[in-house]
């Protein structure tokens, strides 16, 4: 079974093009699909006993009015609000924030009318912090601070910038309205941060890694500052689980399927590369998301993929001789929004341009996203689409939802801890060695 049978999904994975010369056998992927059960069994124990608290926050309503109230905090009066927050406590917000559309160099989503502007400053970078701060009006600039452990050097920077930025300009008399943090409940420097300040403080879940919580405050947050309804976000994320509460067989079950064949290219097709090719640039920053989630559950042991990330018909004029006729060691995943007929159409007498005349530009990116799905496995790369009608809260909520059950279903066929991430910290002691002796 290569195309998931999950009808009420907002999208439509199929793995057809995985399978086969150049991808997987037929056979070794149904094998790899029957051992996602007992992954799946474990999934429906930890719902039910509550362990894994990441499954439990689809149905969650409870911690709306906490959200609300920050969000409402950092809205009043307010022209901008800067993120401060890396990796898990920035990535998931930025993918749901690009819904509210825009995909502006600088990372600044625009959402409702009446919306702040909400700016990610992810990276830690003097000249572009110097930069925002110069075209922020401060007074009206808001700033919150993400961070689960609450330790994390580049927001801490960042805040302590930021509260120095507001000082000197005057805008600092009442700190506490310019800023809220989201941290976990512990004494740590974020939240002693954000007393001191006065700002208001909700708290991190703790038994969400950073990397899975953007369906927690990490990622609602921001969204209804952009006015997007977080409730249809969660409500995407029900419907994908919803398969495996209920029982459903591994091929009913889209992200086991997924697992599967990513597991399978990597173990016996040499695939070392697994990339996201988007044909919308409201996917771009999806990507940047799931390379975290992918590469932080699954390197470790000497296993894992590297992923990365490409748009639509940009990487077609730029990586895509490389994958049709370089190494083949790299599976796609080839992702396109509903836009046949979208946008505006082409009238030109020029017989040159026939195939183009009457044509929207919905049309032509559509059947450029057919063409490249079909050349590619006409090379013998595997291929896998997923096909969303409609990009909306539900269907970036399901698509959320996929990848971090896919990446924990994998984690679980590898043999790999999906939750922890030790490597990283040898940099993070250094880094700090170093800073000690300047
Ligand atoms: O939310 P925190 O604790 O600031 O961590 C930020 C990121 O740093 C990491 O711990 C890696 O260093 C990620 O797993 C995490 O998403």
């Amino acid at each position: 079974m290569s195309t998931s049978r999950t009808g009420s999904l907002p999208y439509l994975q199929d793995l057809s093009g995985s399978l086969g010369p150049g991808g997987l056998s037929p056979d070794r992927f149904e094998a790899l699909l029957d051992a996602t059960s007992p992954a799946l069994a474990g999934l429906r124990q930890q719902h039910e006993d509550g362990s894994l608290p990441l499954l439990r926050m689809p149905d969650r309503r409870d911690d709306m009015a906490d959200m609300e109230r920050i969000a409402a905090h950092l809205r009043e009066g307010a022209t901008d609000v800067v993120v401060l927050g890396i990796g898990g406590s920035s990535l998931g917000a930025k993918a749901l924030a690009q819904l509210a559309y825009d995909a502006t160099p600088a990372g600044t989503s625009t959402g409702a009318v009446g919306s702040p502007r909400v700016h990610f400053l992810e990276n830690l970078d003097p000249h572009t912090f110097e930069r925002l701060m110069a075209a922020l009006d401060l007074g009206t600039t808001r700033f919150l601070v993400v961070s689960k452990s609450g330790g994390t050097a580049e927001p801490l920077m960042q805040a302590y910038a930021a509260k120095a930025a507001l000082t000197a300009t005057g805008a600092g008399n009442d700190l506490g309205r310019h800023f809220a943090a989201i941290t976990e409940p512990t004494d740590n420097a974020v939240r002693r941060f954000a007393q001191a300040v006065g700002a208001p403080v909700i708290d991190h879940e703790t038994g969400v890694g950073g990397r899975f919580s953007v369906l927690t405050n990490v990622g609602l947050v921001p969204a209804l500052l952009l006015g997007l309804d977080a409730t249809a976000i969660r409500e995407g994320a029900a419907r994908v689980l919803a398969p495996i509460l209920d029982g459903a067989a591994p091929d009913d079950v889209a992200p086991a399927a997924g697992a599967a064949m990513q597991v399978g290219l990597a173990e016996d097709a040499a695939i070392a590369t697994s990339i996201i090719l988007a044909y919308s640039d409201r996917l771009e920053r999806f990507g940047l998301w799931y390379r975290q989630l992918w590469a932080e559950s699954l390197g470790k042991d000497g296993k894992g993929t590297l992923p990365a990330t490409g748009i639509g018909p940009v990487d077609q004029h730029s990586q895509l001789q490389l994958y049709l006729a370089g190494p083949a060691d790299k599976a796609y995943t080839v992702m396109s929004v509903g836009c046949a007929g979208a946008g505006p159409r082409v009238a030109t007498d020029d017989p040159a341009l026939a195939y183009l005349d009457g044509k929207a530009m919905g049309d032509l990116l559509d059947a450029e996203f057919r063409a490249t799905a079909e050349t590619l496995r006409a090379n013998k790369r595997p291929v896998r689409t997923i096909d969303i009608p409609v990009l909306d809260e539900t269907a970036m909520g399901a698509l959320l939802m996929h990848f971090m059950l896919e990446t924990i279903i994998a984690a679980h066929l590898m043999g790999v801890d999906p939750f922890d991430q030790p490597a990283v910290e040898q940099g993070k002691v250094l880094a700090r060695k170093y800073l000690g002796e300047m």
